[in-house]
């Protein structure tokens, strides 16, 4: 396999990227530019130096870039649909989803996140929750969460590929929605190891997220960060 050593067997990046951005208001989100690049080719740029094949889900009637080192697929009517579709098309051990909305990956998130899948078969990135977390109640303060011990879920997410697909089966039978794919795993009872993510790799949801983008993306394409 390309660049890791310590996985046997091929590895493939799963990259969402079917949404229609409803909450940025751009258009498909997978397409809308920061810096000159788009989300997708950030995110399948970050990727493909370090895994055997990437797939992309897409929008209907959409199509990658030229000269884009991926395949695409047709993505599915909700994230989860579109992850198992992707899931599908490849015959990879292990797999790597990864949210085309989350277009600064650190290399070495993606190495410490290969080195952690092992011990159980999945693991994801996530990040330990710093602020104050409190229940709304119609509006007013409603009550204290305690924050120790919640993280916050990112992307990439890390499985061998048969547990995953497990997961995927199992949930559509019970007709089962998650908003991730380690909750799928976590689901069956089985672990899912939590490895320490970074405040770069926040998904682009909302237009103050866009407009974060841009800023980080000047110190980013410049190499001037500490990626
Ligand atoms: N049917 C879908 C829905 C979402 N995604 C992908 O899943 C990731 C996370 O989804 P989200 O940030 O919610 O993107 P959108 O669904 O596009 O956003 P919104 O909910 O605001 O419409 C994105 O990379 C998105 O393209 C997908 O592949 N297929
Ligand atoms: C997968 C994910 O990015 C982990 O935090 C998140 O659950 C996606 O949620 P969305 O509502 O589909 O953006």
């Amino acid at each position: 396999m390309t660049g890791i050593c310590f996985l046997a067997g091929r590895t493939a990046a799963l990259i969402p990227a079917a949404g229609s951005g409803t909450r940025l208001g751009l258009g498909p989100k997978a397409f809308v530019e920061v810096a000159g690049k788009s989300l997708l080719v950030r995110s399948v740029a970050a990727l493909a130096p370090l895994v055997d094949e990437v797939l992309v889900a897409l929008p209907e009637g959409s199509s990658l870039p030229e000269g884009l080192p991926a395949r695409a697929i047709l993505g599915g009517e909700t994230r989860q649909d579109s992850v198992r579709r992707l899931l599908q098309a490849t015959s990879a051990d292990v797999v790597l989803v990864h949210d085309a909305a989350r277009p600064f990956l650190p290399a070495h998130v993606v190495h410490a996140l290969l080195e952690a899948i092992p011990e159980t078969g999945a693991a994801t990135v996530a990040l330990p929750v710093a602020d104050t977390l409190v229940r709304g109640e119609a509006g007013r303060w409603g009550g204290l969460v305690p924050r120790e011990s919640l993280w916050a879920v990112q992307t990439p997410q890390g499985f061998r590929r048969e547990l995953l697909l497990r997961a995927h089966a199992a949930a559509r039978a019970e007709g089962f929605a998650a908003t991730d794919d380690a909750g799928l795993v976590a689901r069956l009872g089985l672990p899912v190891t939590l490895v320490p993510g970074d405040a770069r790799l926040f998904k682009v949801t909302t237009p103050g997220d866009l407009a974060l983008a841009q800023a980080l993306a000047r110190v980013w394409d410049a190499g001037t960060d500490d990626a």
